[in-house]
């Protein structure tokens, strides 16, 4: 699979990995020079603002795929072995072996550690007077991950790009691990049980498995194999799909697996990913972006608290660095009302929705990450929004540079209420509200 004979560098279906996509086909300035800066960005609107305060929300890197997937992929594998051996041949497969093991559970690979290292760096480069040398050794960049072993890996890698970049050795800095922010999911009643355990929650993605369109993506990846139609199920072609784009993002490479899909197949595969974010973290039930109460609070908190101590004269935290899951990040940009779309996206509307805001490898690739930036200006404090290094723009403004009153403004029935422990209750339960 390493050295497969003129096989471009790239799968031409690249860019529909969706959450399995790797960050450069995000950024593809970055595969020639990864450590690159979009210099073109768009200036503030005075040369007077300073920038008082950064918040980073990162998806951990690269990851191996999950058990849950590693079973698929094998049970997938065995069937292709069995059955489909001539075709294993014809794409120079005979020799491949199954490299996936059920431990890998989605631990982090060599290459999601490099992600954050080279985020860390270019992070730094952007940012000149708030990630700083002086504010790292001071402690007034902190860092905090979700508990998991894929976060805590990519913090420490995103650590150890910082010291790189600062030429720091030897020296330990330390991090949170806070899973009621990282990892507000596990703990909001309400998600867990309309949602994770309902599984008429995601009866969108089931449908879809049944449409035509899905139909002809597996009968296509039975006739390359040459199998019956009745051997190539949703979690076959969705493996089928894993062996492609693990083994990019892993170990970059373009392998023969990907023969098995074309373009039209990925940009299915793609919708059907996008459908279990979009009813499991995102727009598709209300209940996913409020179980994010907590990050959205904790975010505008510490803008709000920067704003103040900049004026009285020293900002404690300069620098947050807050690393978790595909799942931290899009119930929060869907609480900001990021990348939502007029239709919503559901079983039957594929064909329509190839113009979709809501795509998420190119919201939520490995690495992912949003970045919330405070600048004190003579007019008054300003917040400036990237999505993945790229500038954003907030629902209801026009400028990349809005008065953080103003954000305020937009989002204020939100940071007037948006109480987890209210929106996370049980409906039998859920607290009286004062009369
Ligand atoms: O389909 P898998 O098992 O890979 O789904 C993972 C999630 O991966 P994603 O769907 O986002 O590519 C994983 O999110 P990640 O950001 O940590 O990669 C999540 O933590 C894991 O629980 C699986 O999500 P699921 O909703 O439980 O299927």
């Amino acid at each position: 699979e390493n050295n497969i004979p003129d096989a471009p560098g790239i799968p031409s279906i690249a860019t529909y990995f969706g959450t399995k996509g790797r960050y450069e086909e995000v950024n593809p300035y970055l595969i020639n020079d990864i450590l690159a800066v979009n210099e073109t960005l768009p200036l503030l609107p005075s040369t007077d603002c300073r920038a008082v305060h950064l918040t980073a929300v990162i998806r951990h890197g690269t990851r191996y795929p999950t058990t849950k997937n590693v079973k698929k992929m094998r049970h997938f594998y065995d069937l292709v072995l069995s059955s489909a051996s001539d075709w294993m041949q014809n794409v120079s497969l005979s020799q491949w072996e199954m490299w996936y093991t059920e431990d890998m559970d989605g631990r982090l690979a060599r290459k999601g550690q490099e992600d954050h290292t080279h985020l860390a760096q270019r992070l730094a480069k952007s940012f000149p007077t708030l990630i700083t040398e002086q504010n790292l050794r001071s402690g007034r960049i902190k860092m905090i991950t979700s508990s998991k072993h894929r976060c805590v890996n990519s913090t420490i890698a995103f650590k150890r790009g910082l010291m790189t970049y600062f030429n720091i050795e030897g020296e330990e800095f330390d991090h949170e691990v806070n899973d009621a922010l990282m990892r507000f999911f596990d703990q909001c009643d309400r998600f867990i049980a309309e949602v994770e355990k309902n599984k008429n929650a995601l009866m969108e993605v089931e449908n879809f498995h049944s449409t035509p369109e899905m139909k002809r993506v597996f009968e296509k990846i039975a006739d390359r194999l040459k199998v019956p139609y009745s051997a190539i199920t949703a979690d076959m072609a969705e493996a089928a799909f894993y062996f492609c784009a693990y083994a990019f993002a892993i170990k970059s490479v373009n392998s023969p697996w990907c023969q098995l899909f074309d373009y039209a197949d990925a940009q299915v595969m793609e919708y059907a990913d996008d459908l279990k974010h979009y009813w499991k973290r995102s727009y598709g039930h209300e209940i996913n972006s409020k179980s994010s109460c907590n990050l959205f609070h904790d975010v505008f908190t510490r803008l709000d608290k920067a704003a103040f101590d900049h004026r009285s004269g020293q900002v404690s935290e300069a620098v947050t660095v807050q690393i978790g899951h595909a799942e931290t990040l899009l119930p929060l940009l869907t609480l900001l009302g990021l990348f939502k779309d007029i239709t919503p996206l559901t079983a039957d509307n594929f064909a329509k929705q190839s113009g979709r805001a809501f795509r998420a490898g190119r919201i939520v690739p490995y690495a992912g990450n949003l970045v919330l930036v405070l600048y004190d200006c003579p007019e008054g404090s300003r917040l400036e929004t990237r999505l993945n290094e790229q500038p954003l723009m907030l629902p209801k403004t026009d400028t990349y540079f809005p008065l953080l009153e103003e954000v305020k403004r937009h989002y204020a029935e939100l940071l007037q209420g948006c109480d987890q422990k209210a929106e996370c209750a049980l409906p039998h339960v859920r607290p009286q509200t004062a009369v």
